[in-house]
């Protein structure tokens, strides 16, 4: 054999031996580790529908979830959000061991849905002692951290808030003016605008303008994942080179693209000291990874939020009503502060109750990073665990007959006093990786209804239909359309 040869041969050799490691590899993952973890869920009893290999069961999941009940437009509004029953019609059979759980598989992964109170007491506590992560998030925080709130809510990011809600006046104020006295406003793009302005301007320095292309960009990649079933997660599959996922890589590429131009805009301008991006010095791809989180996070969430609860008090009226005074009473003609904020009691649970009801992320969800234990279910490492919190949030068993129904006096003695379980409600998630924002999206929300509420009156348009639906958060499906009076 000739040395070339003999060269050539080790090196065939050794592309073969790769090549076999990785499709031993992908056996292991897509095949024998799924079907070892469903083989522990089964016997206990908890059954799902049949895995099929490398998509699970997506396309029951797709079919349930485009069966969505339809809650007609009606007034007073039936507050059904209807949507947690795409999940139910999933469960075939449930088990009553302990709760009734589910088991569906996302892709190779094998997925446990929770909705039972008895058994999110243990679930939060396991989340609380930090056994799981979020599944499919990065592990660790990192500089994220620096959002938290108790410590970067100052008067400054404060003002940044009140300037973008002045915006949001003021270009309605104009809608009104051009429509004669009183607007018939759908206002979902308003409410974007005002969320991706307060966190373009409040972490990340710049105005939405400068972000929009950025939300826009990220919006298009939301929808694009949505829309082949792999947002609800299949994390080795987005690796597959098939045009959905070409298509969301071009994406990331371009928001990867846009974030770093932000960031070095940003070094070259020394203004606002706590400015999230000054704060971040790591590798790009931290940068990005945190930035990206940033802006997906604090961006739907609030703006979905902010919309729920507008929709909610234009078909209320008396709750609009008391909740104007107030605001009127306490703010007396200046612009809201942080002092005047707490006291405004009766936003606050408008706020709380639609956050029970509408709740943007409705399902929270970690993956075991050990064995661990329900009550008597074992729950193996590696299964990922969802909690169906807008069943929970909707439970009469918990809330009372009148669940459904948008009472924000349930909250007048706190969470503790509003339900027989307070743990369960968790619109900001639960634990060491609760929302990081939290703080800043109730400030948002507080400035944005008091500054509308004492500028404007709301009421329902004929225009507009009750469609909840889920997607990566709970939205409307044609918009909420409101009919706008300036005061
Ligand atoms: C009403 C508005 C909002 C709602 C309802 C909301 C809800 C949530 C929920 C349910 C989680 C998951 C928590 C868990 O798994 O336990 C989360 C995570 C997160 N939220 Fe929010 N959020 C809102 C606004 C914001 C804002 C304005 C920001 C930042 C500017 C933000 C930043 C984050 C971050 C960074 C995480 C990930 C935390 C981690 O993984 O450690 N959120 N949010």
């Amino acid at each position: 054999m000739g040395f070339t040869e003999y060269y050539v041969n080790i090196f065939v050799s050794l592309v073969l031996f790769a090549f076999l490691g990785l499709i031993l590899n992908l056996f292991h993952e897509l095949v024998v580790k799924p079907m070892k973890l469903q083989a522990i869920l089964l016997k206990q009893g908890i059954k799902g529908p049949p895995l099929s290999l490398l998509i699970g069961n997506i396309r029951e999941i797709k079919k349930a979830q485009s069966s969505i009940v339809k809650v007609p437009s009606t007034h007073p509004l039936p507050l059904t959000t209807a949507v947690h029953y795409s999940f139910h019609s999933l469960s075939n059979g449930g088990n009553n061991m302990v709760c009734q759980v589910f088991v569906f598989s996302l892709g190779t992964t094998q997925t446990l849905l929770v909705n039972q109170p008895d058994a999110v007491k243990e679930i939060t506590t396991c989340m609380s002692l930090a056994l799981g992560k979020p599944s499919y998030q990065q592990k660790d925080r990192g500089p994220l951290k620096i959002l938290s709130p108790e410590l970067y809510m100052d008067n400054v990011r404060m003002n940044l808030i009140v300037e973008s809600t002045f915006t949001l006046v003021d270009s309605w104020k104009t809608r009104i003016e051009v429509d004669s006295g009183i607007a018939d406003i759908k206002i979902d793009e308003y409410m974007r605008s005002f969320s991706g302005d307060v966190i373009s301007r409040a972490c990340f320095g710049s105005n939405y303008c400068k972000g929009e292309e950025i939300f826009l960009k990220l919006r298009a990649l939301r929808e694009a994942m949505s829309k082949k079933g792999l947002s609800t997660g299949v994390p080795r599959m987005r690796y597959l080179p098939i045009k959905s996922n070409r298509e969301a890589w071009e994406l990331e590429k371009e928001v990867r693209d846009l974030i770093l131009h932000v960031v070095k805009e940003r070094k070259g301008a020394a203004t606002y000291e706590k400015d999230f991006l000054q704060m971040v010095s790591r590798s790009h791809r931290f940068v990005v990874d945190n930035c990206k989180n940033i802006y997906l996070a604090g961006y739907e969430t609030t703006a979905v939020s902010a919309t729920w609860c507008l929709m909610l008090l234009a078909a209320n009226q008396e709750w609009q009503d008391n909740v104007r005074t107030e605001v009127v009473e306490i703010c007396r003609a200046r612009t809201p502060d942080a002092g005047m904020l707490r006291k405004m009691k009766l936003l606050t649970k408008v706020i709380q109750e639609s956050l029970r009801l509408y709740l943007p992320v409705a399902v929270v969800s970690r993956e075991a990073l050990e064995d661990i234990k329900f009550g008597e279910i074992f729950v193996p490492k590696g299964v990922n665990i969802w909690m169906m919190v807008l069943a929970l949030h909707t439970d009469p068993e918990i809330w009372g007959e009148d669940a459904y129904r948008f009472n924000p006096d349930r909250f007048s003695n706190g969470i503790k006093g509003a339900c027989k379980l307070p743990q369960v409600y968790m619109p900001f998630g639960v634990g060491p990786r609760v929302c990081l924002g939290q703080n800043l999206a109730m400030v948002e929300l507080k400035l944005l209804m008091s500054l509308l509420l004492s500028n404007f009156s709301f009421s329902l348009s004929p225009n507009y239909t009750h469609s909840p639906v889920l997607r990566l958060v709970i939205e409307r499906e044609n918009g909420v359309h409101i009919l706008v009076k300036k005061l």
